[in-house]
């Protein structure tokens, strides 16, 4: 628009202008596929002129469980999920606006586990609930994710220089490096170029397949990777001494339980959680100090051990999980009435942050649900790529 034709804008309220309301207002629809649970995010977008950025405005956000991968033999009923999500969408964007919202759907991690048959048996049942819909079906409209796209990075404040992600079947870390020398003792498919006001920067980001936290469950109970699970049963010195479940994962079915003669408690279990991490990660020096955003299962079992609360989040410190790891594994019979796994989840949060990843008992995380009221998400990031790409935005 040209100025022209914008004169009148400043006699109207942002949301009432003509041009604001119509013209410019833009929306995006991304599902992220976990494992564990499938989220719809739908992002407005406001371009107040075509030479700035546009800016979000809004998102609507709902998910449901489980996660694509639980419908791996029953594909339909996986897209179904999907459907219901969508129909969120039509409810939420004007119908002038369907053909131009494009929709898209990211599966990470858990899709990776299954077979490539099944995954794409799923993926295809979902393309045809988009085709079906009356929204703008990108090419590549759904797709299995490179892990690398998951990380996030936020800059709140001028000393938080990364995040840190801890999904059910991945975990991702991402910074931006402050030292050439961390650039240089990287390996190259860890680091991503991006363009920003004419300058390129390089952003440290990558995902570990297998070291989610409920992958890590099962390569603490030895049972990842092993070809016969029929019948086997997995015993953890980190699970209730008297334990002896069932636990569904993948589309498998696994049997686990206590140390019933052996050791349980703090000490036996960091040993057996250790082997999952040490020196399985790579350690950039520079962060060691630094304090980092930290979302997803960090924050759920925060939560959950009352280190912060669930509307606030909060900031804590690398030893508030081990003294909180000690404290449930050392009373695991007192605790049993969470989850079997608290104690396991939280001796390799400690572990992943401290010999994985390599900080400090007193690096700082920041744990926080939302970011200027919206759920923070590699989803936005990822919508904003879209609509630039596919010409929506400038
Ligand atoms: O929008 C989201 C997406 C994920 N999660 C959390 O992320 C963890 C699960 O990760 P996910 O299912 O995405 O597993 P992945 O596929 O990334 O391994 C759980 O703690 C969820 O509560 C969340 O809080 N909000
Ligand atoms: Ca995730």
């Amino acid at each position: 628009h040209s100025n022209r034709e914008m004169w009148f804008k400043h006699f109207f309220p942002p949301n009432v202008c003509p041009i604001d309301a119509k013209a410019n207002t833009f929306y995006g629809i991304m599902f992220d596929a976990g494992s564990t649970g499938t989220r719809i995010h739908i992002y407005t977008f406001v371009q107040k002129s075509p030479e700035n950025l546009p800016e979000l405005e809004g998102e609507i956000f709902e998910s449901v469980k489980p996660g694509l991968s639980a419908y791996a033999d029953q594909p339909e009923k996986g897209a179904e999920s999907v459907k219901r999500l969508l129909d969120m969408a039509i409810e939420a964007v004007p119908p002038h606006l369907w053909k131009k919202t494009p929709v898209v759907l990211k599966a990470t991690a858990g899709l990776r586990l299954l077979s490539e048959e099944k995954a794409q048996a799923l993926l295809l049942e979902v393309r045809e609930v988009f085709e079906e819909s009356p929204f703008l079906v990108p090419e590549d409209s759904v797709s299995i994710m490179d892990g690398s796209y998951e990380g996030q990075l936020s800059g709140q404040n001028q000393h938080t220089v990364g995040t840190l992600d801890l999904g059910g079947a991945s975990t991702q870390i991402t910074f931006l490096p402050r030292f050439e020398e961390t650039l240089k003792e990287t390996p190259g498919d860890f680091l991503t170029s991006f363009e920003m006001f004419n300058s390129t920067y390089k952003l440290y980001t990558h995902s570990y397949l297998g070291f989610g936290l409920k992958a890590a469950r099962l390569a603490t109970l030895g049972a990842l990777n092993v070809e016969a699970v029929d019948g086997q049963m997995f015993r953890s010195s980190c699970l209730p001494k008297q334990l002896e479940a069932e636990w569904h994962f993948g589309g498998v079915k696994y049997q686990y339980g206590g140390n019933k003669e052996g050791e349980t408690g703090f000490k036996p279990c960091y040993l057996e959680v250790l082997k999952v991490v040490k020196g399985k990660l790579h350690q950039p020096d520079e962060i060691r100090g630094s304090s980092f955003y930290a979302f997803s299962y960090y924050y759920d079992r925060a939560v959950d051990t009352n280190l912060i609360d669930y509307e606030q989040g909060g900031v804590l410190e690398v030893k508030d999980f081990e003294r909180k790891a000690k404290e449930v594994c050392d009373n695991m019979e007192r605790y049993n009435s969470a989850s079997p796994f608290l104690c396991m989840d939280l001796t390799y949060i400690t572990a992943l942050l401290k010999e994985g990843f390599g900080f400090r008992d007193n690096t700082l995380l920041q744990l926080t649900k939302k970011v200027n009221n919206i759920e923070t998400s590699w989803t936005l990031g990822a919508t904003f790529h879209l609509l630039q790409s596919l010409g929506i935005t400038h």
